[in-house]
């Protein structure tokens, strides 16, 4: 079989295992429903072509696996039912290469004259259909949520939706059209990278040829994937989304500078709660936030488990403006802190191309596995912060930030290049003063005083603490406002005539 043939022959290992997967996903398609109940939504783009073929060696294997030898030489094509929603408004290459493609490959067409939903009810009511293959891929609006096998939407007709290249990026799509030869639409050579009506879509103008006006080059040249639909000029990928900042009601601005923002800081790891090792980042993270004006409300360290961080990110993800997660990052079994970030979402771990050409600049191709599991990133969530000093992106889902940093020169680094970057919403807010006061004042004395003071101070925070239960308190004064701190010093040691002194720090 052509197809099998061509891509289990080529050198391109990640094809090989996207191919793998998707023909592994049509052959249990033809295991589980019955072959006149499986239909092929065909539309002539080029996820749909990638998915004919996909379909034409997935039944091939099949067959062959199932024995069926005496079948064999017969089953060149797979003569699949085939839906094709007609619209006036498609361009009149796509009809032609649809009706050309369904020809010669022997594909039964069924012509549809109305919308998805309504020409869907029709189907169904006049044949039996348990399952149609889509070409759905990840990056497509009505992709998100979806699983290689999902059953149709709430509302509509009830059938399984088969997405074999849910997981294929831009890139992948071109490599196997490549790969494999194959006739594809020729308006992705007219520099059309995603086609809608005609309405909708013109060239991508990424693919503009500077030299000549009005020529563009073929849609395989698109670099970045994440454009390709660049030239769908009503409906766009919401994939990357503007930062949606919880607020906690005390953002307001002075003189154009926040006021107050609060943070929250997860740390993820077992050998941490084992005592085996000590949390030191999330104490110095603390601190420079507390440099920049920001408050810290909670840090907390949970297990490597998908679960625990998920739900330690959903809380603080809607009270504070921004939460960092340290450790959990990477391929081991341990590293589920992204998929946590996800779980906490709502959405999945997907494929990002960009962030694994940076691993595979970083490590070759040794970091992948086959399914390069380092390079899933929460789908339609996410932007890579970058940096000229950082070998890799940072990883910023909607407010949430994950940093790879496992020491404090890492840290450092980060943190610099986090507040670098507009990007990454850490803005230095207006500064915190603070006053330490120190007293040899019992408690019990000292007690009603300072809770008084809280209540008339209630934008200053106030604490205390002990270096030893016999030594010296001391009490903190912290705030935004340098005259209502010094306010409440006064307050506090007027009470207390000649016992308290001031110190330079908690210590
Ligand atoms: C065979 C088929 C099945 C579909 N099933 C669903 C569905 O279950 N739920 C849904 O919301 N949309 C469904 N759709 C609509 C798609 O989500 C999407 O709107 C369509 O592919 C058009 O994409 P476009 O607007 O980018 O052209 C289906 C479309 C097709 C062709
Ligand atoms: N008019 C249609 N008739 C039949 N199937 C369709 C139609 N429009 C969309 N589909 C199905 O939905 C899938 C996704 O559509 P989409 O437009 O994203 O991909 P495509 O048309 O194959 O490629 P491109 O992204 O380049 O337009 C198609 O692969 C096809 O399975
Ligand atoms: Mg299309």
């Amino acid at each position: 079989m052509e197809i099998d043939e061509a891509v289990r022959g080529c050198s391109d290992r990640r094809l090989r295992t996207k191919y793998g997967n998707a023909v592994y996903v049509v052959q249990r398609a033809f295991a589980l429903y019955p072959f006149e109940e499986i239909a092929f939504s065909f539309n002539g783009g080029k996820d749909s072509t990638v998915l004919l073929h996909l379909i034409r060696a997935g039944y091939y294997l099949y067959k062959k696996d199932s024995g069926d030898i005496a079948q064999m030489n017969a089953v060149k094509n797979c003569p699949l039912r085939t839906i094709y929603f007609e619209s006036p408004c498609a361009f009149p290459e796509i009809n032609s290469f649809t009706y050309e493609t369904v020809s010669t490959y022997g594909l039964p067409l069924e012509t549809i004259h109305s919308d998805f939903k309504s020409g869907l009810e029709g189907l169904l009511k006049e044949k039996p259909t348990k399952a149609i293959f889509i070409g759905t891929r990840i990056g497509d609006p009505n992709a998100v949520g979806q699983e290689q096998f999902s059953p149709s939407s709430p509302g509509w007709p009830p059938f399984m939706r088969v997405n074999p290249i849910l997981d294929w990026s831009y890139r992948d799509v071109w490599s196997f059209l490549l790969t494999c030869k194959v006739k594809y639409c020729s308006l992705y050579d007219q520099g059309y990278t995603s086609i809608g009506s005609i309405h909708d879509t013109v060239p991508n103008a990424l693919l503009s040829d500077s030299s000549t006006e009005k020529s563009f080059r073929p849609a395989y040249m698109l670099t970045d994937g994440r454009l390709e639909r660049a030239g769908r000029t009503k409906k766009t990928n919401p994939k990357v989304e503007m930062n949606s900042v919880a607020s906690n009601g005390m953002n307001i601005t002075e003189g154009g500078q926040m006021v107050s923002r609060a943070a929250s800081i997860i740390v993820v790891g077992d050998e941490i709660l084992f005592g085996t090792t000590e949390d030191n980042l999330g104490a110095a993270l603390c601190k420079k936030l507390h440099a920049i004006g920001w408050r810290v409300s909670h840090v907390a360290v949970v297990r490597n488990e998908i679960d625990s961080v998920a739900e330690e990110v959903e809380r603080c993800k809607s009270v504070d403006d921004m939460v960092f997660i340290f450790g959990g990052l990477g391929p081991l079994h341990s590293d589920v802190s992204l998929a946590g970030v996800a779980k906490a979402f709502g959405v999945r771990l997907a494929p990002d191309e960009e962030f694994e050409d940076y691993l595979s600049q970083l490590m070759g191709n040794n970091y992948t596995g086959d399914r390069n599991e380092m390079a899933q990133l929460p789908e339609g969530i996410t932007e890579l912060l970058h940096h000229k000093t950082l070998p890799l992106p940072l990883i910023k889902c909607r407010n949430v930030i994950a940093l790879g940093a496992t020491n404090m020169v890492e840290l450092d680094t980060e943190w610099d290049c986090l507040l670098d970057t507009q990007e990454s919403g850490l803005m230095p807010t207006k500064p915190f003063v603070s006053k330490h006061l120190s007293t040899t004042v019992s408690d019990v004395q000292i007690a009603p005083v300072l809770a008084k003071l809280c209540l008339e101070f209630s934008d200053v925070y106030i604490g205390c603490h002990r270096i030893s239960r016999a030594g010296p308190l001391v009490v903190n004064l912290t705030g935004k406002d340098n005259q209502r701190v010094d306010a409440a010093a006064e307050k506090l040691t007027s009470s207390f005539e000649g016992q308290f002194s001031q110190v330079d720090s908690c210590k």
